[in-house]
Parts: structure tokens; sequence; C-alpha cells
């Protein structure tokens, strides 16, 4: 569809013979929360760091608000508006929570190099912007009272909730949500789930891949089911849930009860 936000078309990744992804084609539509779900080795982090512009497409096309994105480093993605967080956080733990979203935020800076090896009233005025904008984000996510706390300090759900809002602080269009509820127990699972959710009503955009079948079912508004590199099943949690070949591809797995 022309206005879709994201468009993978005819995907393909094989390593050394072996299909990760397949034939994959798919859309995000603006102001939709998609989920990407399949069991172990279906393909899922594959696919999302095709996406992200970490892994190299074998064959296929992804575009992003109508501009072809498939050739593109990560950094130019990101700037075009597709921020991610990754299933092992990578938080700086030597740096405050501020100077985390700030790392986010700089992203967006207008400033030349010639303005911030001078330091000149521009970039002064641009770091105390991004500072306020910075704190917002943290206030958002209840994070603002460890604003100064070195990030390694706080607790793992805290350190999940800060790669979110470092993430935002690029201020995307799309969000790609690497497993956000992995290792987390439900109740803080919950919490990232509202975040989420609140995003979303305020207009962001989110492609997740999660194994938290919970989180999952309650807020998406459409799931793609990945096994063996192919799509088995696309549809909202009740088609989802229902169909044959997703219930075969997760027989005797524990976590799709
Ligand atoms: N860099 C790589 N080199 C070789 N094979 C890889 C590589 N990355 C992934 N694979 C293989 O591709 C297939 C898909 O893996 P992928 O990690 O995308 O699955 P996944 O759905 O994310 O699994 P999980 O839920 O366990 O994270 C697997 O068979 C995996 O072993």
């Amino acid at each position: 569809m022309s206005d879709s936000l994201l468009r993978v078309e005819s995907l393909n990744c094989y390593f050394a013979g072996l299909r990760a992804v397949a034939e994959l084609s798919f859309d995000v539509q603006p102001g939709e929360i998609k989920a990407v779900i399949g069991p172990n080795g279906a393909g899922k982090s594959t696919l999302f760091n095709m996406i992200a512009g970490v892994t190299r497409p074998t064959s296929g096309e992804i575009w992003f608000d109508g501009s072809r994105i498939d050739n593109l480093p990560t950094f130019r993605r990101a700037r075009l508006g597709i921020a991610r967080t990754f299933q092992n956080l990578q938080i700086f733990r030597e740096m405050t929570v501020l100077e985390n979203v700030m790392v986010g935020r700089h992203m967006q800076g207008q400033s030349s190099v010639m303005g911030a090896l001078l330091y000149t009233p521009a970039l002064r005025a641009e770091n105390r912007a991004m500072t306020e904008t910075a704190l917002d984000l943290l206030a958002r996510f209840e994070l603002d009272t460890k604003a100064q706390v070195l990030a390694g300090d706080l607790s793992f759900g805290q350190m999940k909730v800060l790669e979110l809002a470092r993430a935002l602080a690029s201020k995307p269009r799309l969000l790609l949500l690497d497993e956000p509820a992995a290792g987390l127990p439900q109740a803080e699972a919950e919490h990232i789930g509202q975040i989420i959710t609140a995003l979303n009503r305020d207009g962001m955009t989110v492609l997740l891949v999660e194994h938290n079948m919970r989180m999952v079912m309650s807020l998406s508004h459409d799931i793609l089911v990945l096994n063996n590199g192919l799509r088995i099943a696309e549809g909202d949690a009740d088609h989802v849930r229902r169909h044959p070949d997703v219930l075969a591809a997760y027989l005797g797995d524990a976590e799709y009860a």
C-alpha cells in the first residue's frame, strides 16, 4: 500500500545457504502497533536487523515513508526517523541517565562541527533545548528523579524504560522494539506495555519483536507470525491465536500458553 510507513517487499536473507528470512512482504501503516512473533530461530531478529540496517538482505526491498532504504547505512535510516531498542540493553552504564537520553537526542542536533569546536551561542542554546527535552522525556517515564544517577545503578526494569526514552529522544516516526519485555516480571512487562500503548495513542508507529504473548496479544493491532523464515499468519490477535499453522508452530512452547 502506498500510504504505508514501512514496506518490506520480497525480502530474503540467507546465511551460508541457511534461509533465515524467505520472500517476506508486509506493511506497517502509520499509527499502528505491529508485532512480529514466531518460535526461536523463526527469523525475527534477522528481519529486525535488516530493517535497522545491521544485516544486509540477500535480496528484496525495504521502503520507509516512500524512500527505499535497504542500501542506506544505519545512521541514515535513523536520520529518516527509524529508532530502535536492543534485546541486550545498550545503555552507557558509566554515564548518567540524562546523558544517556542526550546521546539519543544529539542525533537530531543541527550545529556544525565548527560550531561544536567553538561552542558557539547557537550550540549552547541547542544544548539547553536538548537538555530540557531530555528531562521532559524522563519525566514522562517517571525517571526524572534519576536524571543524575549513573545508568548502571538503575534496576533492570528502569534500564529497559531508559532505553525506550533514549530511542524516543531522536523523535522517530517508527520505533523498532526488540523484545522490550524480555527478562521482566509480568508486572513490569505490563508497565512497558502501558508505555508503548500511550506512545502509540500519541501517534507513534511501533514494530515490535516479542516473546511475551500476553503483551503482544493485548497491545498489537496486527501480528505477523514467522516460522522458518516464512510468514505463516498475519492478522489481529484473534485470527493469529486460532490459526492452525500458528498453533502447530508453537506446539510444546510453554511461553505460548
Ligand atoms: N549471523 C548469522 N549467521 C548464521 N546464521 C544466522 C545468523 N543470524 C541468524 N542466523 C540463523 O538464522 C535463523 C533465524 O535466526 P533469528 O535470530 O533471526 O531468529 P529469531 O526468530 O530472532 O530467534 P529468537 O527468538 O531465538 O531470537 C536461525 O536459524 C539462526 O541460527
